[in-house]
């Protein structure tokens, strides 16, 4: 930053000389600029310190991370908080980037890979294989707006589904399709089960959006924990009876979900229920799931599309069905999304929300993920944005290989809660700690329903504390050369949470195209899933050993090594000794001698012998 003074000199040809023989003003140059009135300015500015020098564009780089040092002047930050600033009217929505510190130059170097960017954009939206390792197109943004459907069978598809949520959400609610045995007649909870992208769209717009008091509350259950779900049958208690089970799976193969739907129904038996009368699955057609709802005839199934991935399937029938069931006008999320899409078509950078997101990650994390994306929601309802963001970014950019199949290792690790709770969490490691982020803050102007607003010390409201709170933190980051983005809507509406959603898909594919990978298939879930599977069989040969063993008489305890040999799985021993560790906590293996703490100590058997098991 400069500091100047202005003086009129008297004389036409001054002579000037300036000394600075104190070290402490080494930093400091002073520089005097003479106009023809006969101003004398004498500008005071920082030197530039050795590991910082001009480049060409003449911004001032870091020579350590070649990026320049962050504007600081107050008036110049404001044009460039003028000069950058997004607007979508009729959203309501703002995006500044101006706290991002991307040069002139940069821009014009990135031209031509935004180009081609959206012109990878038109062929996806036209219904090019844009998965190519899947050999998919990739259409959520026809859900939006069906008559960009590539061929009419598929703009049919898309506006029957609609239809056919909207009416059964309607008939749920109007408790014109009813529950066969609550007392209250009609459906009160829904229990939602799935996992990833078939959770994490519903769960964010539930908390977002769904009213005080809906027609239907909401519960998960989004994984294979089985207090988890015991916590959330046992939290419906008698409800049971008037819940409806949402099943959502787009593959209806994976197992989490398959195991909630059996822990569900074996509730529903319990209860003396009849959970085909109560259940809906949503998943591809003639999927295992879709077949099992089909023979035992489910209430209802809707479909889940192949060019749909689950990570964007929030404005398919996996996000709509159960936000319409909480009285959540989705059709009013189907045109901000729709609009934002508009918006993000445009070929000008400044114009197009979603690139200049795309932007400022690439030059925030070098376009190599060398830095976290922090997303800092001030709005409590927001709170899980971050976590839905999570996936859709991390798993559409988490990619080893790119198109060209170069080992490229790319993706942005994201996390985020929400402010001002943050500012007494991690702020602290933000602002001082080590620089590897940039944060995204997500700001809300409607602090609440007009009417409602009262001030806690004169001039004041509580909300003012939290948008002190955001700018505050905000300039401290920034002060500190953290940068950041400011994303700001009205209000958190239907329309402006299907704005966002809309928003950060198209910038993930935007940066996909940046970065050339395929942002929308995702390989190295699999490994996982294999080695988990891996460890069950290996389990089961386990149990097969120590049943054989538990069958003698008398009952032989075996030691690691012999039930890793009789396995045949010498290697395995690791994994075979925390597989017995997890029996012996849950009761189904004994400990004969030693204990988990010492594994060599460790002689173990089962407490029963089943016979049937030795023939099988
Ligand atoms: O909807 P499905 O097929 O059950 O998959 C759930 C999630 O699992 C993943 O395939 C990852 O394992 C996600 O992409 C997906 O959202």
């Amino acid at each position: 930053m400069a500091s100047s003074i202005s003086l009129k000199l008297y004389s036409s040809s001054p002579t000037l000389n300036f000394h600075n023989h104190s070290p402490s003003l080494s930093p400091f140059s002073i520089r005097p600029k003479l106009t023809t009135d006969r101003t004398l300015t004498l500008s005071v500015a920082r030197e530039v310190p050795a590991e910082l020098s001009p480049i060409s564009d003449g911004a001032i780089t870091n020579q350590k991370t070649k990026k320049p040092v962050l504007e600081k002047d107050h008036i110049a930050l404001w044009h460039r908080y003028i000069e950058w600033l997004y607007q979508h009217k009729e959203l309501g929505l703002y995006i500044d980037v101006s706290r991002v510190g991307f040069t002139d130059e940069f821009v014009k170097q990135m031209e031509p890979r935004f180009e081609e960017a959206f012109r990878a954009m038109v062929e996806l939206e036209k219904g090019a294989i844009a998965n190519p390792d899947e050999g998919r197109m990739v259409g959520h943004y026809w859900l939006r707006d069906p008559n960009r459907a590539p061929n009419s069978f598929l703009k049919t598809q898309i506006q029957k589904t609609l239809e056919a949520v909207s009416n059964f959400a309607n008939d749920i609610i109007s408790a014109k399709i009813k529950p066969p045995s609550s007392p209250e007649g009609r459906f009160t909870q829904i229990l939602a089960v799935g996992i990833g992208g078939s959770a994490l769209g519903p769960q964010f717009v539930a908390e977002a959006l769904a009213p005080d008091n809906p027609p239907l509350k909401i519960r998960f259950v989004d994984n294979t924990d089985p207090a988890g779900i015991d916590h959330q049958i046992a939290q419906l208690g008698p409800e049971l009876a008037s819940t409806l089970v949402i099943v959502t799976s787009k593959s209806g193969g994976t197992p989490e979900t398959r195991n909630g739907l059996l822990e569900v129904q074996k509730a529903f038996r319990e209860a003396g229920l009849d959970f085909s009368k109560q259940g809906v699955a949503i998943t591809q057609e003639d999927s295992l799931l879709d077949n099992t709802a089909r023979i035992e005839g489910w209430l209802a199934r809707f479909p889940m599309f192949d060019w749909v991935g689950g990570r964007t399937s929030e404005m398919s029938a996996v996000g709509l069905l159960p936000a319409a069931l909480q009285g959540i006008d989705i059709k009013e999320m189907l045109i901000g999304a729709s609009l934002m899409d508009e918006a993000n078509r445009s070929t000008v950078l400044k114009n197009n929300p979603a690139a200049l997101l795309a932007l400022c990650w690439y030059w925030a994390t070098d376009g190599v993920g060398s830095k976290d994306m922090v997303i800092l929601p001030y709005k409590d309802s927001l709170l899980l944005f971050s976590r839905y963001l999570q996936q859709l970014v991390m798993e559409s950019l988490g990619k080893e290989f790119d198109l060209d199949g170069n080992r490229v290792n790319q993706g942005i690790s994201v996390y985020g809660n929400k402010g001002s709770t943050d500012q007494h969490a991690y702020i602290q490691q933000l602002r001082e700690g080590v620089p590897n982020f940039f944060a995204t803050f997500i700001e809300v102007l409607r602090d609440r329903p007009p009417g409602h607003d009262w001030e806690l010390e004169p001039g004041v409201t509580c909300g003012d504390y939290l948008f002190g709170m955001l700018q505050g933190t905000r300039s401290a980051l920034y002060a500190n050369n953290r940068e950041s983005i400011t994303v700001t809507v009205e209000e958190v509406t239907p329309r402006s949470v299907g704005a966002l959603i809309a928003l950060y898909e198209r910038a993930v594919g935007i940066y996909a195209s940046l970065v050339n990978i395929n942002a929308y298939h995702q390989p190295g879930v699999e490994a996982g899933k294999k080695a988990a599977g891996e460890v069950l069989a290996l389990q089961k040969r386990v149990l097969a050993v120590l049943n054989e063993a538990s069958c003698k008489q008398p009952v032989e305890p075996l030691t690691l090594e012999e039930v890793a040999e009789r396995c045949h799985a010498p290697d395995d021993i690791e994994m075979i000794y925390k597989i017995i560790a997890h029996m012996a906590a849950n009761d189904r293996a004994l400990i004969a001698e030693g204990n988990c703490g010492s594994p060599r100590s460790i002689k173990v058997y089962l407490g029963e012998c089943n016979v049937d098991d030795l023939y099988a």
